[in-house]
């Protein structure tokens, strides 16, 4: 298992490329499933999770090919000949279970196992379970697979989701493109990807409205044509890269960000003391003063603070002046990076949802674990902000979820390098 060290940095100055979301992109691959003809998707994002996703694809009988070093996804689904998502792959990753609602659609039929929990929290599927019991499916559990079937094919709906499921919509919507008939989702996600994932079933011919907002309205199409589509830049790994100056000093710009991406992310990073400007290339972005201000924050669905911003945010606020109450509202046990800031120094209290963040004047390096993708992350900034040396261990979390981090952020001066083991 590799690591990753980090040596406590001066000021970070230059540019860093965005790279498009792994969380957009693990539900546009699946929509290939929608279509006998090809899909194309450009500006994807190089991780371990893609690989994944395309080895589930094809396990059902698709055809991914990672073209330009990866950077291109080709895809086919005209054949498909598996309509089960085994557990052996979906127990990798969350997104597996994004397969159900366009094999429902495509062939009447699909045998996904339940993702089971993660280390953040539960992983629930109910919601998207209703929504496509609504549709006219017959879902039932049996032996950790959900066998859906759609024996007189799918009917459009009014379906009220309980939460704004990002996932649910996501499965929804993908469903409903091929339905009879028109669906309404309510209480629908509003994240940036699932704009993106409407833009792109748009080209592949569905006819959706209202994305970006809670309603969303498809009139069902008899079938969706192949079509190539850009992936979004991703909001997450753009907002963990803002705060890498804000750690250390200097001024770096995040190359293909932009503030609708961020939401309520801004506001804090405003209150908190960091500078955002807006450039014809993408978000610039320096500390104003020595050391950052404390702020309080709930993660909430988009437009609110991201939960996969969460863990980052903390590590921050580790050094600001003052107080900082964190509330995560989202995912029941993710703060599992608390322990090991403390660690490093960090004066941290939790209790529950809530962690008590009282800022210290410096962090101190120290052999630490990630635990998830965003925990790892959170590790790396703080070590570079930190007095010493802070070895990362386990990061094989981090390429779940960042490409080349090591470049990216040693491009902008940081000391960082991976330690593989064989
Ligand atoms: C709202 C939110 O922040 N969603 C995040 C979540 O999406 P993801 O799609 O994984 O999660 P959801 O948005 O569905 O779930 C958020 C909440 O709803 C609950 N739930 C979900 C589905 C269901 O059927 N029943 C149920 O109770 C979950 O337990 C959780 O508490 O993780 C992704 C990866 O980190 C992020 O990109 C998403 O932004
Ligand atoms: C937790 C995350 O991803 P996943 O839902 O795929 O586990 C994440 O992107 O931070």
């Amino acid at each position: 298992m590799d690591s990753i060290i980090v040596r406590g940095n001066g000021e970070l100055n230059g540019q860093i490329p965005i790279a498009g979301a792994k969380n957009a992109c693990l539900t546009l691959m699946p929509a290939t499933l929608l279509s006998e003809e090809p899909l194309t998707l450009t500006n994807a994002p190089r991780l371990s999770d893609i690989k994944t996703m395309g080895l589930l694809l094809g396990s059902l009988g698709a055809e991914v090919t990672s073209l330009q070093d990866g950077k291109v996804l080709a895809m086919s689904s005209h054949d498909l000949d598996n309509h089960v998502a085994e557990y052996d792959i979906v127990r990798k990753m969350r997104a597996s279970n994004l397969v159900l609602g366009p094999m429902l659609a495509r062939l009447g039929q699909a045998v996904v196992s339940l993702p089971g929990g993660c280390a953040i929290g539960a992983r629930p599927m109910d919601l998207h379970i209703h929504g496509l019991e609504a549709l006219g499916a017959e879902i039932e559990l049996k032996e950790g697979y959900l066998h859906a079937k759609a024996p007189r094919g799918l009917k459009g709906a009014e379906i009220a989701l309980a939460f704004a499921s990002v996932g649910a919509t996501e499965n929804i919507l993908m469903a409903a493109t091929l339905a009879k008939g028109t669906t309404v989702i309510r209480n629908a996600a509003r994240e940036p990807e699932i704009v993106d994932l409407a833009t792109c079933l748009r080209a592949m011919g569905a006819q959706i409205e209202g994305d970006g907002t809670s309603e969303i309205v498809v009139q069902g199409v008899d079938r969706l044509h192949g079509a190539t589509h850009p992936v979004v830049a991703d909001r997450i790994e753009l907002g963990t890269y803002m705060l890498a100056p804000a750690f250390c000093g200097g001024e770096v710009e995040c190359l293909g960000g932009r503030l609708d991406l961020i939401g309520a992310f801004a506001e804090k990073l405003d209150a908190a003391g960091i500078h955002v400007e807006e450039t014809e290339k993408g978000l610039k972005v320096a500390r104003r003063n020595g050391r950052v201000s404390a702020v309080n924050v709930t993660t909430e669905p988009f437009p609110g603070f991201p939960t996969d911003l969460q863990a980052q945010m903390m590590a921050l606020l580790c050094t600001a002046e003052g107080t900082s109450v964190l509330e995560e509202k989202i995912f029941e046990n993710r703060f599992m990076h608390a322990p090991e800031l403390v660690r490093m120094g960090a004066s941290i209290e939790v209790h529950g949802g809530t962690a008590t963040v009282h800022g210290v004047e410096r962090l101190k390096g120290a052999p630490v674990m990630a635990t998830d993708l965003r925990a790892s992350v959170s590790l790396i900034l703080a070590g570079l902000a930190a007095e010493g040396e802070t070895i990362v261990s386990r990061v094989y979390h981090l390429d779940r979820g960042y490409e080349r981090v090591e470049e990216k952020l040693g491009n902008v001066g940081a000391h960082i390098e991976r330690v593989r083991e064989t």
